[in-house]
């Protein structure tokens, strides 16, 4: 299979992407997303600019950030990028604190910023361990945290506010060769999701997740040619999810259509979860077919 990733990812190409949703489904919204410079994330912040909102976008890489920012503005959207290490608790807080000072509201907030490496998990070291859970369970917990204590300070939602939260995790449910670490952060996420939703309703707050399967994005590239192989067999669809097909599940849970669901996994896998392959590191002997 060869997968088409700087086409599929292309910021033009994602702009004129056919979308089933109408083109001010989130005029005067403003939203959040992290991990906004690359991949699935600048797929949701791109779909959320066409459809009408104003961004807040973040991520470690300020090249990238400018990026799609300077794309956004030329197609005539509104943007701020402020640069965030979202494991760093003082640089959520900025974070927060500049998306308010520009805009003075936030509506939604989408957490995919997130990643790990392949590894057989018995030779996880102590510190890659680390790295991986304070990214994806740590990084992606500050900034539910955040968002929720902005919301809450700000008051009642009113009826224009969407206040939803929804973050990128991985399908977890039959784990996934290679990336245990990253496995348990996540569902480390989907439970803590699924506990304050309750808790945090009565500020009028809706978590939910999207947890894709494979997805063609460049972030597939730092996996091992033995594994980039054999990708096809990831679902019974045999392709990649794209990253708008994901973008597209992220705003149907943050737009109105979501407005009754929260607490919720949408899974985004052509079917992976019930059948496919996938040996992110490589297939040990032991599953060799002969
Ligand atoms: C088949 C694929 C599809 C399914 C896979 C699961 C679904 C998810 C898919 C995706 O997420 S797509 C890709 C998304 N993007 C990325 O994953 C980004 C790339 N990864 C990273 O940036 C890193 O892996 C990181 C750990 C997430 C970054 O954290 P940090 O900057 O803190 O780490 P480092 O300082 O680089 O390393 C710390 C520590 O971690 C260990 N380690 C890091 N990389 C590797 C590696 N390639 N192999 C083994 N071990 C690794 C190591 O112990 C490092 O410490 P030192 O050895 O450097 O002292
Ligand atoms: N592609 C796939 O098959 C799947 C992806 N996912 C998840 O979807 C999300 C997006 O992945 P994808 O688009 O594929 O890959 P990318 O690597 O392209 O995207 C990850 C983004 O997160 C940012 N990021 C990583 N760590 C941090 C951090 N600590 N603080 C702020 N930003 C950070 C990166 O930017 P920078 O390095 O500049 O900070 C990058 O833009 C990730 O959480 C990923 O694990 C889940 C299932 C499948």
């Amino acid at each position: 299979m060869r997968l088409d990733i700087d086409a599929l990812n292309a910021p033009e190409a994602l702009w004129a992407a056919d979308t089933v949703y109408r083109a001010d489904l989130f005029r005067d919204r403003v939203a959040l997303v992290s991990g906004a410079g690359s991949g699935i994330g600048r797929a949701v912040a791109l779909l959320f600019a066409r459809l009408g909102a104003r961004l807040v976008i973040c991520g470690r890489t300020l090249e990238k950030l400018d990026a799609v920012a300077d794309f956004v503005r030329a197609k005539g959207g509104e943007v701020l990028a402020v640069p965030t290490n979202v494991r760093e608790p003082d640089q959520v807080e900025n974070l927060f604190a500049q998306a308010h000072a520009h805009y003075g509201r936030i509506d939604c907030v989408v957490n995919n910023a997130g990643g790990q490496f392949p590894q057989h998990a018995i030779d996880f070291t102590p510190k890659g361990w680390s790295a991986v859970i304070h990214n994806n369970l740590t990084g992606t917990w500050l900034m539910m945290q955040r968002a929720a204590r902005y919301w809450r300070d700000q008051g009642a939602a009113s009826a224009s506010m969407l206040r939803s939260i929804c973050n990128i995790v991985v399908v977890t449910e039959r784990g996934m060769p290679g990336v245990a670490h990253t496995v348990a952060a996540r569902a480390g996420i989907i439970g803590a999701s699924r506990t304050v939703a309750v808790e945090w309703a009565p500020l009028g707050i809706r978590v939910n997740c999207v947890a894709p399967g494979l997805t063609a994005t460049e972030g597939l590239r730092v996996y091992p040619p033995a594994a980039q192989k054999e990708f096809p067999l990831a679902n019974p669809m045999k392709r990649p999810g794209t990253p708008m097909e994901i973008a597209e599940a992220v705003v149907y849970l943050s737009a109105p259509s979501g407005s009754f669901i929260t607490g919720e996994v949408l899974t985004v896998d052509g079917g992976g979860r019930l059948w496919g392959e996938l040996w992110t590191a490589g297939r040990p002997e032991y599953y060799q077919f002969s």
